[in-house]
């Protein structure tokens, strides 16, 4: 088992920049905590999660297991934690990664900045991956810097959608109820067949639900559980719920989750994600003009014109670039009038680089005022299918329209 932040040193800090809206963020979201807790009539209990992430995803059929597996260059199990990273009242994020996939996981926190996080070794199952999440978190762990926290989530590393509502909900849940967890309606009627292949029964569909992630425990309820059931329940079990049942007798509130807290399972699955993903990252977009009077003109007329494709736009002056930097705006058009030297635009693009998410980040040029307002249109519908399709061989071009 290891622990602590891997590779010694663990992630790089974020640098100072960053770190202003995070303090911000983070307080907002404890903030949230402290409030829901409150409405709910609990108070803030110390939370941390369990990912386990050391599957080899057979379903998915590719080489790689699918945690691993890119969208949009990125690998997913980076969009889970950042997720979860987001959500600052979460102290710790244990995840589960098989011995071969170690250096792998640290190159990826490394790579993505992730924080909070601890490694331990995966097991052979899902039940027992999670289990080693769990003895990393309890009390009697020896050379452990992780405390026991009161409430722990678990959520696998192969859903990355998991909003902080959802998790709020489980937490306050399980503090109230022991267990928590979030369902979906089912698609599909679960049958029953006979050994040869004929029906045997039908479950009335709309009584019963699928269970999905995140759950959320009081830790003890839970790992009172893992460590009473048996060998078959950590080789053949598919739900931790269950586990709380049967073995520490406490009945999980059930909490209505997203369509998107699906489990990535298919190869098909990582279109879908990729497709959400870019849906979220293109719905903002920052114009940068290089002079006040420009905002008047060319700048407000594409403004406008992106509004009726995108939602969120904002026009701003190089001035205000890491504040929307901070703000995470994943688009960037740099309208360069009055100089040709794109100045403005390679600062812009430093910071972005900077800010070691530049992946995710197409920039494009528009250039010569005149052009631009001649066909302002075609302009506009250029740069969102740009921002929409997000060509990964368009990332950190210039475009010179
Ligand atoms: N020994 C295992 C098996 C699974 N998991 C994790 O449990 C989550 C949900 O499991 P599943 O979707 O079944 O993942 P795989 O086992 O990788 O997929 P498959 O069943 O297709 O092989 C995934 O994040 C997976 O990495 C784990 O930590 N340890
Ligand atoms: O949905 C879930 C919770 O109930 C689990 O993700 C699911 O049970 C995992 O099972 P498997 O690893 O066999 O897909």
């Amino acid at each position: 088992m290891e622990l602590g932040p891997p590779g010694g040193s663990g992630p790089a800090e974020p640098g100072p920049r960053l770190r202003g809206l995070r303090g911000a963020d983070a307080a907002a979201s404890a903030s949230s905590l402290s409030r829901f807790g409150a409405e709910a009539g609990c108070r803030a209990p110390a939370v941390a999660a369990v990912l386990p992430a050391g599957g080899s995803g057979e379903r998915m059929g590719v080489p790689t297991p699918k945690q691993f597996c890119p969208i949009l260059e990125r690998p997913l199990i980076s969009y889970t934690l950042q997720a979860l990273e987001r959500v600052s009242w979460i102290k710790d994020i244990i995840v589960a990664v098989t011995r071969e996939n170690m250096e792998t996981m640290k190159g990826i926190i490394q790579r993505y900045q992730h924080k909070r996080i601890s490694l331990v070794e995966a097991g052979v199952t899902r039940h027992r991956s999670i289990f080693n999440g769990l003895k990393a978190l309890a009390e009697d762990q020896p050379n452990c810097r992780l405390s026991k926290p009161e409430v722990v989530i678990i959520h696998d590393a192969v859903r990355p959608f998991v909003e902080e509502d959802v998790l709020l909900k489980v937490v306050t849940a399980a503090q109230e109820h022991g267990a928590s967890g979030a369902i979906r309606p089912l698609v599909s009627t679960v049958i029953s067949p006979s050994a040869d292949s004929c029906l045997d029964h039908s479950l009335e569909r709309a009584r019963y639900r699928a269970s999905e992630m995140p759950q959320a425990f009081l830790f003890d309820v839970i790992y009172d559980a893992y460590q009473q059931c048996s060998d078959y329940d950590l080789e053949f079990g598919t739900e931790c719920l269950h586990l709380a049942l049967k073995y520490s007798h406490i009945k999980a509130k059930l909490v209505e989750g997203s369509p998107d807290l699906w489990k990535v399972t298919y190869k098909r699955d990582l279109y879908a994600a990729e497709s959400i993903i870019k849906e979220r990252i293109s719905q903002k977009v920052c114009v940068v003009m290089d002079t006040k009077e420009d905002e008047e003109h060319v700048g407000h007329c594409l403004e406008e014109m992106l509004k009726t494709e995108l939602n969120h736009v904002k026009v701003t002056s190089g001035q205000d670039l890491q504040q929307i930097i901070l703000e995470q705006c994943y688009n960037f058009v740099c309208v360069n009038v009055m100089t040709s030297d794109f100045e403005e635009t390679q600062r812009l693009l430093n910071m972005v680089e900077e800010s070691n998410l530049s992946i995710l980040y197409p920039v494009v040029v528009i250039s010569e005022e005149q052009k631009l307002r001649e066909s302002l249109r075609q302009g506009t519908t250029i740069i969102s299918a740009l921002i929409k399709e997000r060509n990964s061989g368009l990332i950190g071009q210039l475009l010179v329209a």
